[in-house]
């Protein structure tokens, strides 16, 4: 046996993390956050399938960084979600893994304190402390799956899941997807590339056998039975647009053509924006009078919204941070949050009964 050291070369520690056994029983989902989670993922089954004539808008924070905030906003969109649930569903953004272009902060369950510490345990105690609470308040969550471990820790309190636009060609979040419990939007390429969606769609109906780790953190053969309620997400991308009623109907097209389900959501922000938060609620309007105009596909949007406007670097103090502002992508005020969805309620109310989805 040769005496030279040849692996491991780059790695500079490890260290053993709790289990998802573990951390589940010592933070359980109660019944009543157990029923929302259920109830959520059923009623984005519904109207995937066409049975309930609601759209479902995913809204919150691009990410959560200070969980006091974002139960402040939490408590604000369970109103809100009430007050229009005859029209829309909606279900909080609450995304913990952070996709970046090159580095940056990777997310709460990465960093949680904000300081290159990197106490992922503790981020998983966190985050998981969260979810259990807005679930508990009767609303839905939604996150990105980007981490191929930390579903295990967290995704029974998830109603909803997005693939990034980073990673919906890679297959093992395709593998992943195939086997999570809940309806799973694929983006579309940074690029603008529609292909690598559809193609995720197609990958993800189909059954997987994959490495990945049991309950108790143990490294399995994870076997999957194949996730049918993948949808595309439009949000832009290489400097255009893509939710204007032409690109709409070419992705109806191309989904038509590949045999899936004509499920769109649109993502108002990311290259749909421009990253300007200004323009989300534009296009909620515009996709609002696609669906006046006889659009049966767009079943549901993405909306990048916080407490207060627009985005902060994070500052070398961390006591500078100014209280619900994002510190990842820019996004629009709670006030023009709760005024663009009122609207879009009011205009689409007598009319959303009436639509036959194309799904
Ligand atoms: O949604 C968030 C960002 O668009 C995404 O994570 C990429 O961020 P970055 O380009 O700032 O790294
Ligand atoms: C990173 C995100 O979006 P995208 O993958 O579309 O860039 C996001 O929604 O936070």
């Amino acid at each position: 046996m040769s005496g030279k050291k040849l692996e491991n070369l780059n790695v500079a520690s490890q260290e053993t993390l709790i289990t998802p056994e573990a951390l589940k029983q010592e933070m359980p989902l109660s019944d009543t956050a157990a029923e929302t989670v259920a109830n959520g993922r059923q009623a984005i089954y519904n109207i995937m399938d066409g049975k309930d004539h609601r759209l479902f808008i995913v809204v919150g924070p691009c990410s959560i960084h200070d969980v006091e905030a974002a139960r402040d906003y939490a408590t604000r969109l369970k109103k809100l979600a009430d007050e229009v649930s005859d029209t829309l569903l909606l279900v909080m953004r609450v995304y913990f893994e952070k996709p970046r272009t090159t580095v940056g902060w990777k997310g709460l369950i990465n960093d949680p304190h904000l300081n290159d510490t990197f106490d992922i345990e503790q981020g998983l105690h966190i985050g998981r402390r969260l979810l259990l609470d807005i679930n508990e308040m009767g609303l839905p969550v939604a996150t990105e799956a980007l981490d191929p471990i930390s579903p295990q820790y967290l995704q029974d309190s998830i109603a909803w899941s997005a693939i990034g636009a980073r990673t919906t060609e890679s297959q093992t979040h395709r593998e992943m997807s195939s086997g999570l419990s809940m309806a799973i939007g694929f983006k579309n390429g940074t690029d603008g590339s529609l292909d690598v969606a559809v193609n995720a769609m197609k990958s993800v109906s189909h059954p997987h056998s994959f490495l990945g780790i049991d309950q108790q953190g143990k490294v399995a053969i994870i076997r999957t039975k194949g996730n049918h309620y993948g949808h595309v997400v439009l949000r832009g991308g290489g400097g255009k647009p893509n939710y204007d009623s032409v690109n709409v109907a070419l992705c109806e097209q191309a989904l038509d053509k590949a045999g899936l389900r004509k499920s769109i959501m649109v993502d108002c922000s990311h290259a749909n924006s421009n990253k300007d938060p200004a323009i989300q609620p534009l296009v909620m309007q515009d996709v609002t009078h696609q669906i006046l105009e006889g659009n049966q596909s767009i079943q549901s949007l993405m909306v990048e919204s916080h407490i207060n406007w627009g985005s902060q670097s994070l500052p070398d103090d961390l006591a500078d941070l100014k209280y619900g502002v994002s510190v990842t992508d820019a996004c629009i005020d709670w006030e023009t949050t709760e005024k663009a969805i009122r609207d879009m309620r009011d205009k689409l109310k007598e009319v959303l009964p009436k639509r036959a989805t194309s799904a």
